[in-house]
């Protein structure tokens, strides 16, 4: 029988795997923050470790910096200490760090692959969740905790469990107006939060096929909000295309010798998966969440549902209690929803195309007064290619904030929070409660969507602004 995706990757890094026990899994890629690794580099010292690849282990600082421009005496306390921390832990132990003083620094989702560092086949690994996003380059990538963080540190091997495998087919056009946000968004919404829990989802048909590697990112990044460990995508010659030529890309007779491999990275024809689940992307509209979980979704012309259409006694409390957190009533549109706060970011939808595809809803239009709305790249690059394109002028006329890269709004983990029962419209990947602030609202939403409803100060179908 053949192999999916998954299994080929999972294979080739399995250094030792007793009967029962995880297997020990080699990893090719670390990447770091500065949240989630001062306590893994303090158990380093106090045990004497090095680390065993600083040559493979990249930093970044995004989590808890500002986004405005501030001297780091003026950053709040939390902030600093972890930034500084972050500079001598990488200074100490010899690793590459992309700090926020340099030209490399951002979402740490967006600077890996940006760098080159991200490529198909690899295990890649980094202390956050969204590390799901690796994924749209046919890499095995996913999150792991802080004592995980030490482990990989010290041997670059993780102990892992093999999770299944689940094909997610994604067939057929999809419409003007209705982008990879929306197929993610819609595919969470189909198979529940949790629909994905033990497996690795591998998003494969015509649909995925002619997505941009930005869109495989949004994509990949939103898998862990549907349950599973991780998301691939096989890599093909949009992949190839994207990484050639990037810091960290294979040079010249590495690189042919590259690509040869990386194309025999395609589940085959017999491989068969644990389960599968097809969506018509014709089918498919803009999206927009009403709830406290990403699986809480619908399209914009729908309506919240009602308890008594929901089977699962657990799901109708779940939508009683979200509706109640976030100020709406069952069987409303969310088409109309007023909104005080547009968050355009995050490493869902942080990258040049997003920007570009907002810019263009915003162009010559103005945010409507009563809504504050910013637009946070995500990284420098990202940062200095929108400048040259003159899409932070397009932003900032129409009234967005333009910002420094950094996750900012996406979680409230540093300066940019939303207050207590404003409705934010964001393109981020979790609508928690109290996830953009304490008390906060989310809708998740396209970066369309959500520069629709800045202009319009609610949300609004986009697809009639085109
Ligand atoms: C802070 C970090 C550990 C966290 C994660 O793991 O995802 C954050 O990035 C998030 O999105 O909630
Ligand atoms: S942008 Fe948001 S989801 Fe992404 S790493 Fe930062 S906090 Fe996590």
């Amino acid at each position: 029988m053949g192999k999916t995706l998954f299994e080929k990757v999972w294979d080739a890094h399995v250094v030792a795997q007793d009967p029962g026990a995880p297997a020990v899994l080699y990893i090719d890629a670390h990447l770091i923050h500065e949240v989630t690794s001062p306590q893994a580099f303090a158990l380093l010292r106090e045990r004497g470790l090095k680390v065993r690849r600083p040559d493979r282990t990249f930093a970044t600082m995004d989590h808890a910096i500002p986004t405005r421009e501030l001297e780091i005496e003026l950053w709040p306390s939390d902030a600093a200490t972890q930034v500084r921390t972050l500079r001598q832990n990488c200074q100490d132990f010899g690793i590459t760090l992309w700090d926020i003083e340099g030209d490399v620094q951002g979402i740490v989702h967006v600077v890996g692959p940006e760098m080159g560092v991200t490529q198909p086949g690899m295990t890649i690994v980094c202390g956050d969740s969204h590390t799901s996003t690796h994924g749209a380059f046919g890499a095995l990538a996913f999150g792991i905790g802080t004592s995980e963080v030490a482990h990989v540190l010290a041997t670059q091997c993780l102990l892992q469990v093999k999770p299944k495998t689940f094909a997610i087919n994604v067939e057929g056009e999809l419409g003007l107006g209705v982008t990879a946000k929306d197929i993610i968004l819609a595919i969470i919404a189909k198979n529940g939060a949790a629909g994905g829990t033990g497996y690795v989802f591998e998003y494969r048909g015509s649909a995925i096929r002619k997505l941009s590697m930005a869109n495989r990112m949004t994509i990949c990044n939103m898998s862990i909000e549907g349950g599973a460990r991780a998301g691939m995508i096989a890599p093909d010659e949009t992949t190839f295309e994207y990484i050639k030529g990037r810091p960290y890309a294979p040079k010249g007779a590495d690189w042919d010798r590259a690509v040869a491999y990386w194309r025999t990275l395609v589940t085959d024809e017999d491989a068969v998966f644990d389960r599968e689940l097809t969506l018509d992307a014709s089918q498919l509209e803009p999206m927009v969440t009403y709830g406290t979980n990403p699986g809480q979704g619908i399209p914009v012309t729908g309506r919240i549902p009602l308890p008594e259409e929901l089977e699962d006694p657990a799901e109708r409390r779940s939508l009683l209690s979200a509706l109640e957190y976030m100020g709406l009533k069952p069987g409303q549109p969310m088409e109309g929803q007023p909104v005080d706060i547009v968050f355009i970011g995050s490493c869902t939808n942080s990258r040049i195309e997003d920007l570009r595809e907002a810019a263009q809803i915003v162009k010559g239009r103005k945010v409507a007064d009563h809504v504050q709305a910013l637009v946070v790249p995500g990284s420098k690059a990202v940062k200095a290619q929108a400048e040259a394109e003159g899409l932070d002028r397009i932003f900032q006329e129409a009234g967005f904030e333009w910002r420094g890269a950094g996750c900012s709004m996406c979680l409230a983990m540093n300066d940019d929070k939303a207050g207590a029962g404003k409705y934010v419209a964001s393109t981020s990947n979790r609508n928690f409660q109290g996830r953009q602030g304490p008390g906060a609202r989310s809708l998740l939403m396209s970066p369309i969507m959500a520069a629709a409803a800045a202009v319009h100060g609610r949300v609004v179908d986009v697809r009639e602004m085109l």
